[in-house]
This record gives C-alpha cells, structure tokens and sequence, in this order.
C-alpha cells in the first residue's frame, strides 16, 4: 500500500501528551497519523515512549492531553473495550492467551456463544487463516504451542474483532527465523486486505522491509515522520540515537592466550531430548556463542550449566572443582546467568533500581539476611545507568516505572556487576534498542578483558559472530560445528542450525 497520503485517513492522534503520576514525562505533544491498509513503523529508543503511545490509542492508559481522530471523528477512548470496539486490536509482546484452551477457543473467546457454532467458527477461522497465509491446527491447545505460533494466534484474535487497525508490539522479539517471516507475510496480506498495521520493533531491517511509513521518537516527541523508501537503515539509526553510531564491526578480537586458565568445563550434559550430550570448554578472556535457533536447546544448555535443569545428567566444573546442581551453588562459585527475561519477572517491580541490582543472590534476601550497603549499591547503580544508558531519573527510580528496555538493561546490570568469572548470557540484545546494543557488547568485551568467561546464546548470528570469539551450533540438543568467528558468516550458521547446509549451498 503506498503512503498515507493516497490512503484514507484511519487514526490522526495530535498532541498527545503523557505524565505519570511520578511526574514522568513520557510523551510530550505527539503527532501519529495511520491510513487505511498503511503499515506504519513506530521506532525508539528504550524509553522513547512507544509503549505509552500505543498505550494510549488502545486505551489502556488515559492521555494528560492531546486528540484522537479516528476516521475523522474525534475519540476519547476510556478503556480498552472502546477502542476494540471502533477496530483497533493491540497485541502486546506479552500475549495473554488461555493456555488450556485451544486455538479458535483463543481466538473467538471475546465471541458470545463461540461454544455452541462450532462448525461455523472453523469455517470462519479457516477465511481468516487463508487472509494472513497461514496454518494452524484449530484444536491444537494453547500450551502445545511454539511462542511464534502463540503470537500468530493473537495476531488472529485481533483480526477476529474485526480490527481495521492492527498494533503489533515488538511481535517479532522472541521469534526464530522462519517465524518471522510468517509474521511479515500476515503484515503484507493484512495490509493488502485493507487493514492498517501500527509496528513497533527495534528490528531496523523488518521497519525497512515492511512498512510504508515510520515514526520516530525521541524522549516523548517525533523526531522523524519519512516514508520508508526515502529512508536509509543509518538515517534511521540517527534519528533513533540522535547521533552517529559506531557500527559493532566484525573487529578482530584478541585471542585469549591458549594456556589462559580453564575456567569452565562442561561434560556430556544431557536432560531429556532438550539436551543430547554437550560438552565444551571455556577459558579465561574467551567469548563462545551459541548459535541456535529456537528448540535447538540454547536457553536449556544454558540453564543446565547454571543447575536451574533439575533434571540434566553430566558435569559442570568451575576452574576444575564440580558443582553441585542448583543455582545457588553456581552463583557460589562465580556463574552468572543473565536469562532472556522479557517480563520482570528477575525483578521487583516496587523496589528501586539500587536494590534491584543488588540482589543476585535470593535465598539470602528472603532469609531476611543483611541487606546491602545502600550507598555502595547505589554508586554501582549510578554506575550502570551510566554505562548502559538506562533511562531513569536516578538509583532511586523503581523498576516498574521503567520501560520494558530499559528494566532489561537493569537485570544486565544486576550480573554484570556481580564479580561473576562466567557469564552466561541468553538472548542479551532482546528488545534493547540499538544504541544500548552497541553499549552491551562493548561491556562484554571489557568483561573478556579483564579475565572472566563468556558463554552467549542469540537468535541473531549476525550480533553473536560480532561480539564471539567462536561459535558453536546447537541443533537439537546437539553441538553440530564449530567455527572460529572470522572464518565463517551469518548464511553459513543459518545453514548448519538448520540443518540445511547443503541445500543453501547449492542454492548459493
Ligand atoms: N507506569 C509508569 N510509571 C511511571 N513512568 C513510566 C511508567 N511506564 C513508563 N514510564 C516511563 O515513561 C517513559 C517511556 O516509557 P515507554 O515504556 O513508553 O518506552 P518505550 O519506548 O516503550 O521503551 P522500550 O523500548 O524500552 O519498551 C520512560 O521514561 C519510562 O520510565
């Protein structure tokens, strides 16, 4: 669909403006505008505003000032029933779907009566699936399900509603590869059908690729309005930051030294068929990537190492001494697991960001144990909002009130500054924006340095050849190669995790 100024006007939203109660300005005097079939990008930095900007438009949270249009007719949209009502359906990154129910229960839940017509519900489930070019099984139940299959059935909830207006919320954050893809073609045949899509994404390259026009905004305001095709990915990126950004090149890292201490060493490691017997060494200095994608067990190896796997059989040693099987043991020994936490849930949302990234060790906190020394903690978290560019007015700040991102980069804080010796990163660059990526591998760099170990798992092959020394394929529980990073690239990894080597090197 070509730009807005050819499409029909769906959605103008002027001036908004958003203060929290904690004084918070998040949107200052906002401009969005939403043709009909247009796909829109919304970008930012962490903390930009963007989930508070869809926020408002959904209804979900009230606007200190500003006008909703929609189709031309001014809106104030108390909750969000209103606005699904008038056609707008926003599908937040954290999908609430009813797990035990199957899919067209899911999808036709808001539907009265959904029980009882079934044949006409499948009839109607089967139109919407061929609309987005998509198969699912209908009776298949919610937990049975992959994440990119999740979101897809969310996707079909909002389209179900009748949306005209589709908000997707970093939709494809947690996502593999080839269930991407199945999302950008919904976008495509969705906006195709007439209906808009609003996409809010730190994937530069998906906002190229897909939308017609993209927002950006800085600190609460537009900072950029363009249509796509005018733009390029460093225009957009200097928009985003408000600066030049250094590219993370694939820069030749130093080589630990071969004789630098073993720090970690894993044997056979196996729990069910998540993990089919891994074993890997790692030095001091030394930074391994693990390239899976998603089900190839990367998260699961991860944990295992950490004993948070009760079930996994094998040897984990720490500078030559085995662990025992639980986190508290590992933690004890120097490992830290920086988990792909995407929801809160390694934080407490009413605690500040001091306290916050003080605690990695539970068990002693909820034994009522001393607390930290507050002044140090908060000179370590004045010191991590700093390097990581957290946004945040202070240590003192608490961590519900931060964005999604910038709450990420606290639980980076959190283990980064622990005194680790072995860090094991999961998914590190989820849904931190592109400046605080940069700022991520840096710090890992500098951890290498200084002598610890770093074990780190990403869907992104191109980000984990950037900042790893070598890498190790992981498919099906199994590592299937090893490459050093300089002498293989993002195809041929995409190839072995998939198991489709030969065949892309044909097609190559
Ligand atoms: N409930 C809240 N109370 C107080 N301040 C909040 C609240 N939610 C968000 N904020 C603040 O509003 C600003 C914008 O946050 P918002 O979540 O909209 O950013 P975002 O662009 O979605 O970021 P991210 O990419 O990290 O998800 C931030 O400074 C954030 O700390």
């Amino acid at each position: 669909m070509p730009s807005g100024e050819h499409s029909p006007l769906l959605l103008s939203m002027r001036g908004v403006r958003k203060v929290y109660p904690s004084g918070t300005v998040a949107l200052s005097g906002v401009d969005l505008r939403v043709g009909a079939g247009e796909v829109v990008g919304l970008v930012g930095a962490n903390g930009a505003g963007k989930s508070t900007l869809i926020k408002v438009l959904s209804g979900a949270v009230p606007a200190t000032d500003g006008a909703i249009e929609w189709e031309g007719a001014s809106q104030a949209w108390a909750v969000p029933a209103d606005a699904q009502a008038a056609g707008v359906a926003t599908v937040y990154q954290h999908i609430p779907l009813a797990h035990t129910l199957t899919v067209i229960e899911n999808v036709f839940l808001g539907r009265t009566g959904w029980r009882r017509s079934s044949v006409k519900l499948e009839r109607e489930l089967a139109q919407l699936l061929e609309r987005i070019g998509y198969a699912i099984d209908p009776h298949a139940t919610v937990e049975e399900l992959s994440i990119g299959q999740r979101q897809m059935v969310a996707i079909l909830q909002g389209i179900a509603q009748g949306a005209r207006l589709l908000v997707l919320d970093e939709p494809t954050a947690s996502l593999a590869r080839g269930e991407r893809e199945v999302v950008f073609e919904a976008v495509r045949r969705l906006s195709k059908s007439g209906t808009a899509v609003l996409y809010v994404t730190h994937f530069l390259d998906e906002i190229l690729d897909l939308t017609d026009r993209v927002t950006v905004l800085r600190d609460g305001r537009v900072v950029a309005d363009d249509v796509t095709d005018d733009l390029t990915e460093d225009a957009l990126v200097r928009s985003i930051v408000g600066r030049e950004l250094l590219r993370v090149e694939q820069q030749e890292i130093d080589l630990p030294p071969a004789d630098a201490p073993l720090l970690l060493e894993v044997e056979d490691l196996r729990s069910g068929d998540r993990l089919q017997g891994v074993s890997l060494r790692l030095r001091a200095g030394e930074i391994v990537g693990i390239a899976g994608l998603l089900g190839s067990g990367r998260s699961e190896l991860l944990h295992a190492i950490f004993g948070a796997d009760p079930d996994a059989r094998g040897t984990v040693r720490m500078e030559g001494r085995e662990l025992s099987r639980s986190p508290r043991a590992a933690v004890a020994a120097g490992l830290a697991l920086v988990p792909e936490d995407r929801g809160k849930q390694a934080l407490f949302p009413d605690f500040e960001i001091w306290r916050n990234a003080s605690i990695t060790d539970l068990p002693t906190l909820s034994r009522g144990r001393a607390l930290p020394d507050s002044e140090r903690e908060r000179e370590r978290a004045r010191d991590a909002i700093r390097a990581l560019k957290i946004k945040a007015p202070g240590p003192d700040a608490l961590v519900g009130e931060l964005s999604g991102g910038n709450a990420q980069k606290v639980v980076f804080a959190k283990w980064m500054y622990s005194g680790a010796r072995v860090f094991l990163l999961d998914e590190p660059g989820s849904g931190i924006d592109i400046g605080a990526k940069a700022d991520i591998v840096e710090l890992v760099r500098e951890l290498a340095r200084s002598g610890a170990a770093v074990l780190v798992a990403d869907s992104e092959f191109s980000e984990l050849l950037a900042v790893s020394h070598r890498v190790l394929v992981l498919r099906r529980g199994r590592v299937v190669a090893e490459r050093a990073s300089g002498a293989t690239s993002d195809h041929e990894l995409v190839g072995l995790a998939s198991g489709l080597e030969k065949e892309m090197q044909h097609a190559a």
